[in-house]
This record gives structure tokens, C-alpha cells and sequence, in this order.
């Protein structure tokens, strides 16, 4: 058998030990995958009193010199938190020749380009699955099954946190602050959670799906990033009765202009695909120019679909690295004109001078046809509606 794969772990917290213990379970089928045993040689915490490894061979050090210096070293993984020291660690870690796999999409979405071309440079490879979506296999289906494909739009279920709570405030009626304890607890959330409960995550993972898909970032200053934590469980009870749900969503659409990019709470109807995506799963729905229509879903959050995502990066470690799918100039016209429920009893002042209403739905809510892009106007009491719109039930009598 060829000499082992010596990997080096950065953190070891959700993330790390998921990584850390697939490897350990499935080191027989990763074998027979590459050829050679995967081995964890070191792990590289913030607090090293917090942890003891199981294997007593492995370096468990607070200290990334002890890392960087070891001499067999090919893979370096980051499972850490933040910009610095990860993306200084993983410049460090290309440098000398190791491929790298990253989970840190805060990092990833801010270096993406710089960490290509060192990558690029040095002949090995950067991984970045676990970045977008958990465990669903996003990355790989748009670099490597998309070729052929122009994908004009995309639309999903980005952040598992944010999904979680809206689902356990409407089905179990928890408290905002009790439903993100929770997904605390269960591992789901950041280390910071105002980055889930405020879009920045969510945010983070659209701008790496757009350098894939596209090969260039939405504007930061022009994206709609609006997070969850304004939304009032009345008004999460007052929807469903309308036969709605709140989902989070992220869109990232190409124009022959730029990369229009939004993130922000949606209502959806029964009929949209995003209605029935409950709890921490994700689901991303592609719109290509060959195929159609393709819907990937799964679990968007936790410690195995996230381990699952960075293993799939280690056996792809030596694969060529694929452009991004559309570097042609498109043909895309601006987003098309779109449907909104205006809320509150002054939701209808401010509404921009070219949105119409369709329909009285209850006392203080109304259906309007316009144009997303003529956002200053809209505030959050302005939701974007998917699905079909003739499903909203109109009802008798409203608070
Ligand atoms: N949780 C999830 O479901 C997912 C998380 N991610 C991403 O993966 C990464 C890790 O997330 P998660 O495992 O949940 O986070 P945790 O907070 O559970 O663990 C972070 C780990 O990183 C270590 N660490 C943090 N900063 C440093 C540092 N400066 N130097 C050395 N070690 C450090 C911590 O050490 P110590 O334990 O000593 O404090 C801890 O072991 C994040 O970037 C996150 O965005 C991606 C997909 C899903
Ligand atoms: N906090 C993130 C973790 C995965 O990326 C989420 O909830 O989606």
C-alpha cells in the first residue's frame, strides 16, 4: 500500500470531531477509496485544557508552529472560526505544498480568490465543500456536473439555524431565543450566532456559490442581507393561517450586468418547492439552460453532513481544479417583475411607484406586483412571495 495521507486538523470543536471520527470509522472504505490509510497527525485548538484525544499518538497542540513544521504533512484542514488566523494558517499551509480543505465559509467568502491562485501556483488543491450548505454535495454537482450547463439562477435554503428556528417557532411555538438555544445545543449555530440569525452566514455562502457559478462575487454594498431575528412569532402564526410559511432565501441571479444577489426571509405558498424544507435541512433549487430545473436538499447543519462534505473533499484531493461554470458574458435581462405581501396597517405607504396591488388578502394585507430591485422602498414588513399566489387563503377577520 502507498504511504498514508498525513492530514492535520484545525479545530476540534462540532466540526473537527465529526471529521475527526469519520475518519476513524470509515478509514476501511476511505482505503479502498485512495489507496492509502487517511491519518489524523495533529489537531490544533484555542484551549488545550478543554481536550484529550482518543489516540495518544496524535499531536494536540494550541501552537500552529507545531503543525506547520511537521515534516510529513499533506492535507491541512480548517474546521476554526473567523477570518484570522484561519485564512493566514491556510496561506502558510499552501506554501509549503499542502493541499488544503476549508469549512470556513466567513474566511472562504473573503479569500476565496487569493487562496485559488496560491493554490494554483503551488500545484495543489483547495477544498470547500462543507462551506455551503452542509452536507448537501453543492459543490461538486455545480463544478463538476454543470459543465456543460449555464445556470441562470439559483435559489435556496442556505443557513440550517435560521430554517430550524423558524420551523420550531411555528410548529412547536418555541420562543425565538428558546428555538436558537436549541440549535445551540445541537450544534447547528456559529460560534457567533448573530452571523445565522442575522444573514451574514447565509450571505457568505451565496458570494462562494456565485465565484463557482459565475466566477465573480456579488457587489457586498448592493446584496439584500436581512436575517431573521425581526420576525415576531404573531406574525410567523399569522401567515400560516394564510396557508404561508417564512423561509429564509438566499437567490443569486446573473444579469448582463452584474450578480444580483439577495438574502432575506420570503413567504412561500404550499406549491413552492422551499415549503416543505422544515428543520436544519437546505435545499437549493438550480435553474440551468440544458437540464432545466434541478432540486438538491439535505441537512444544512451539524456535525456528520458537514464531516460527510470535507471527506468528500479529502478522496477528491487530487483532482483538477474546474473554472467556474459561466464565464461567458449572458444574455440574462434583469430580474423579472415579482409578487409581494404588503403587511401592517401603513404597509401600502412607501410602496414604489410602480408596484400594483393585486388583491385585498385580510384587513392589513395585500397582495403587489414589483420590481425586487427597487428595494430602498421595501422594508421588512414587505415579503417576497414564491409560489403560486392564488394558494394564499384570504381570511375573515385579522388580529
Ligand atoms: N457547525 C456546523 O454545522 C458547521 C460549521 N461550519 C464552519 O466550520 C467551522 C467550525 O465550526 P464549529 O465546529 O461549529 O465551531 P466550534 O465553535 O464548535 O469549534 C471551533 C473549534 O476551533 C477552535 N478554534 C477557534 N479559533 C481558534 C484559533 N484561533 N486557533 C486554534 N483553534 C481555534 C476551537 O478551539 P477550542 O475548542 O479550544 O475553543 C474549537 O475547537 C466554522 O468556520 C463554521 O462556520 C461549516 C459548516 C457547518
Ligand atoms: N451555522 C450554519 C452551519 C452550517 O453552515 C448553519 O446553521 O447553516
Amino acid at each position: 500500500m502507498k504511504e498514508a495521507l498525513h492530514v492535520a486538523l484545525l479545530g476540534y470543536g462540532t466540526v473537527g470531531k465529526g471529521v475527526y471520527e469519520t475518519i476513524k470509522q470509515h478509514q476501511g472504505r476511505l482505503q479502498k477509496l485512495l489507496g492509502k490509510e487517511v491519518k489524523v497527525v495533529a489537531v490544533l485548538v484555542k484551549n488545550i485544557s478543554k481536550h484529550k484525544l482518543s489516540d495518544r499518538s496524535v499531536i494536540l497542540t494550541d501552537q500552529y508552529k507545531d503543525i506547520i513544521n511537521i515534516q510529513k504533512l499533506d492535507v491541512v484542514i480548517d474546521a476554526i472560526v473567523g477570518i484570522e488566523p484561519a485564512y493566514s494558517f491556510l496561506q502558510q499551509a499552501i506554501n509549503r505544498g499542502c493541499h488544503v480543505i476549508t469549512a470556513n465559509k466567513e474566511m472562504f467568502a473573503h479569500h476565496s480568490k487569493d487562496l485559488h491562485a496560491l493554490a494554483k501556483e503551488k500545484g495543489v488543491t483547495v477544498g470547500f465543500e462543507a462551506t455551503v450548505a452542509g452536507g448537501i454535495p453543492i459543490i461538486q454537482t455545480l463544478k463538476r456536473l454543470l459543465n456543460a450547463n449555464k445556470v441562470q439562477k439559483i435559489e435556496g435554503i442556505l443557513n440550517g439555524t435560521s430554517n430550524f428556528i423558524l420551523t420550531k417557532m411555528r410548529e412547536e411555538k418555541l420562543l425565538f431565543t428558546d428555538a436558537l438555544s436549541l440549535a445551540q445545543d445541537l450544534g447547528y449555530a456559529e460560534a457567533d450566532p448573530t452571523n445565522d440569525i442575522d444573514g451574514h452566514d447565509a450571505f457568505f455562502k451565496a458570494v462562494i456559490l456565485s465565484e463557482v457559478l459565475f466566477g465573480e462575487q456579488p457587489d457586498w454594498g448592493k446584496a439584500v442581507r436581512v436575517g431573521i431575528s425581526t420576525i415576531k412569532s404573531e406574525d410567523i402564526a399569522y401567515f400560516q393561517s394564510l396557508g404561508l410559511r417564512f423561509k429564509h432565501v438566499a437567490s443569486l441571479q446573473r444579469t448582463n450586468k452584474t450578480v444580483v444577489c439577495t438574502v432575506r426571509p420570503v413567504l412561500v405558498s404550499e406549491a413552492h418547492p422551499l415549503y416543505q424544507v422544515e428543520d436544519v435541512q437546505n435545499a437549493i433549487n438550480i435553474e440551468a439552460d440544458i437540464v432545466g430545473n434541478i432540486s438538491l436538499q439535505g441537512p444544512g447543519a451539524g456535525m456528520f453532513p458537514t464531516a460527510s462534505a470535507i471527506i468528500e473533499d479529502i478522496i477528491h484531493i487530487d483532482d483538477k481544479e474546474y473554472g467556474p461554470c459561466f464565464e461567458e458574458e449572458s444574455s440574462i435581462s434583469e430580474s423579472a417583475e415579482q409578487l409581494w405581501i404588503a403587511y401592517g396597517e401603513n404597509a401600502l405607504l412607501g410602496l414604489p411607484e410602480s408596484a400594483e396591488v393585486i388583491k385585498k388578502i385580510a384587513d392589513y394585507t395585500w397582495l403587489v406586483k414589483g420590481d425586487s430591485n427597487d428595494n430602498a422602498k421595501f422594508d421588512i414588513r414587505y415579503y417576497q412571495l414564491l409560489g403560486n399566489a392564488d394558494s394564499v387563503k384570504a381570511v375573515e377577520k385579522v388580529h
